[in-house]
């Protein structure tokens, strides 16, 4: 099957836009290569150094011959869906010597769980923390000893963080080693339920914990099709797992034979050999366009709006809005994973999860067949999935889907786009998740109370001051004003305020957690209020119109006759003040929102 031709053009004009930056890159990760042909031009006592910890491997480390894999690990107990790479060292390292190879502990990053700080200060350092990650694992890969790379992370920033540290080093080949899914706690629309009877004083705070320790029970990911997730799936569409990796559940067989596989994968992908495959080359324009039609063919997390730019900067690549919105119009939505239907990541594998999506697409030609993977040939190999055959992995057709509610072939999809839009006007640019909201809430249009803090919203909301129409912005959440946070505890209160019957919308300069839906919102509003933008100008009672289907979001108040309300000081507290520059160079939602970038002129 041909390639869609606005997937073409789309990918045309982003290889257009990004010829000097891409090429520039390219040339620098050739330069990089050409100076490092090989550990032994390393001289003795700095090799001496990095092998010093290493006492298992120090005769195959001093002969220079094998290939040392890095490994960068985001390990820490306090995220579930990390908790298993605590012990994942030791395995990788064993699973490296059957390969002939070595592998050391590069480095470790953080990793934070916005599911921890939904709602609290702490969430004013999480987009930011995306940047702390990619420049820890730059830390952990400049000790020029490895041949390999393979990055342990799974959650919100920490893949995009790991992925844009490591394209800095993308002469080296590079695996992603996920480590899957908890298993399926109670539904997640329950656990929705019971906390919108909690935002209505109707079950006390008990009830609550139990409901929310009957989804959040074990290591794991969370099951819901939030961000971290949503990573996993890029990491298949791109090309960077071992085909189907991404939702086999943690402590089985089949996830310890797929560790396994990438460790001996990612040793025989070196510059010594014959299938030299390095990062730089793997993440091209395919690949990136190839993770913004997974994202809007399974309805993504909206965090990706933010993070695809920023990891194609990183390659060299621009990619913004209006290639995202533009595919958008021709990539079908297949998948209806929790918040955008009712079965959660472990339903979605059992019914084909990726290999059945990507399968769909490149049978439709509506994804990128031809980008080089970490496994052989091209994105065909991700179309199938794995399995165990005795003890020997395997790889097999997913066959049809297993459950047309959560999973559909293209000739009959949930939607005849994707899920994500990008509505615009004189409020600025911002993102819609169509996929979670029903289609007859797509256009609303209130009168609007604007806020400055979720704290206020909530306080709205107790004194009944919400009970009608209402278009809810809360402003200076932009990246400069206060790093962004995700405002996903504005949920349950919006969603209440849906169910009384009212038409109700969101307009934040903010984020949401891959894990909001239900409630038509324009999010990222770019220009940010912070310094003039339009969200601050608007007032209370100024009718806003938010309209999914042709793309608007304006007032018809004279913004251009008022004065912008002065800008709120920065806070101080929970680290915030350490962070002052990644809020005062960062750029906007639409460029990746980084500080880091910005400044490197990337
Ligand atoms: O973007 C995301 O996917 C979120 O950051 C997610 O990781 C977060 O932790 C959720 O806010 C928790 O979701 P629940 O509200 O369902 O607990
Ligand atoms: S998926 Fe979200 S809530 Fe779950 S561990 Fe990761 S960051 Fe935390």
């Amino acid at each position: 099957m041909t390639l869609n031709d606005t997937i073409h053009r789309v990918t045309q004009r982003v290889i257009e836009n990004s010829r000097d930056s891409r090429a520039a890159y390219l040339d620098l990760m050739q330069r990089e290569a050409d100076s490092r042909p090989d550990r032994r031009s390393v001289s003795c006592s700095n090799l001496a150094h990095a092998y010093a910890g290493t006492l298992h491997d120090q005769p195959e480390l001093k002969s220079g011959e094998l290939p040392n894999i890095g490994i960068v690990t985001s390990y820490n107990d306090m995220l579930s869906a990390h908790q298993p790479y605590g012990r994942y060292p030791e395995r990788l390292k064993i699973y490296a010597r059957e390969a002939g190879a070595t592998a050391q502990v590069a480095g470790g990053t953080p990793a934070m769980c916005d599911g921890v700080t939904q709602g609290e200060t702490g969430m004013e350092l999480s987009l930011f923390s995306r940047d702390v990650i990619a420049l820890s694992t730059g830390v952990a890969l400049s000790h020029a000893v490895y041949d390999g790379a393979l990055m342990l992370g799974i959650c919100d920033k920490i893949v995009p963080g790991l992925l844009i540290g490591a394209l800095r080093f993308g002469y080296l080949p590079t695996i992603f080693v996920p480590s899957g899914p908890m298993p399926t706690g109670i539904p997640n629309k329950e656990k929705q339920r019971v906390r919108q009877l909690y935002a209505e004083g109707k079950v006390g705070r008990d009830e609550l914990l139990e409901s929310e320790l009957g989804s959040y029970h074990s290591p794991g990911t969370c099951t819901f099709y939030g961000t971290a997730n949503s990573n996993q799936m890029m990491m298949e569409l791109m090309g960077l797992h071992i085909p189907g990796a991404a939702f086999v559940q943690p402590g089985t067989k089949l996830r310890q034979a797929l560790d396994r596989a990438a460790v001996h994968r990612v040793a025989a992908i070196g510059h010594k050999g014959d299938d030299y495959r390095p990062l730089a080359r793997c993440v091209d324009e395919n690949a990136i366009v190839n993770a913004a039609i997974g994202l809007l063919a399974t309805g993504g997390s909206t965090n990706h709006a933010i993070h695809i730019p920023a990891m194609a900067r990183a390659a060299g690549i621009r990619f913004d809005w209006d290639d995202l919105a533009e595919l958008s119009h021709v990539v079908p939505l297949l998948a209806r994973v929790y918040p955008n239907g009712a079965g959660d990541v472990n339903h979605f594998h059992e019914a084909g999860g990726m290999g059945y999506v990507i399968g769909e697409l490149l049978e439709a030609g509506l994804a990128h067949r031809d980008v080089l993977t970490v496994s052989e040939g091209d994105l065909s190999r991700y179309a199938e999935e794995p399995g165990l055959d005795d003890d020997t992995l395997v790889w097999r057709d997913p066959g049809p889907s297993g459950n047309r509610e959560m999973l559909r072939p293209v000739s009959d999809p949930f939607q005849a786009d994707g899920g994500m839009r990008l509505v615009q006007g004189n409020l600025g640019r911002a993102c819609f998740k169509s996929s979670a909201v029903e289609q007859e809430r797509w256009t609303i249009e209130a009168p609007c109370r604007v806020f400055q803090t979720q704290r206020e919203v909530a306080e709205a909301f107790k004194a009944g001051e919400l009970d009608r129409d209402v278009v809810v912005v809360v402003r200076f959440q932009g990246p400069r004003a206060n790093g962004m946070p995700e405002l996903h505890k504005l949920t349950p209160v919006l969603g209440v305020l849906q169910d009384r019957g009212y038409r109700v919308a969101l307009v934040t300069d903010g984020r949401m957690s891959g894990a909001s839906g239900k409630v038509p919102a324009a999010i990222h509003c770019t220009p940010e209020a912070l310094a003039g933008g339009p969200l601050a100008r608007l007032r209370d009672g100024d009718v806003v119109r938010v309209c999914a289907v042709t793309g608007e979001l304006s007032t018809n108040a004279d913004l251009d006759a008022r004065e912008p309300v002065p800008d709120p000081l920065p806070e101080a507290g929970t680290g915030r003040e350490l962070f002052a520059m990644f809020r005062n160079f960062a750029d906007g939602a639409e460029q990746g929102g980084s500080a880091m970038l910005a400044t490197a002129g990337l």
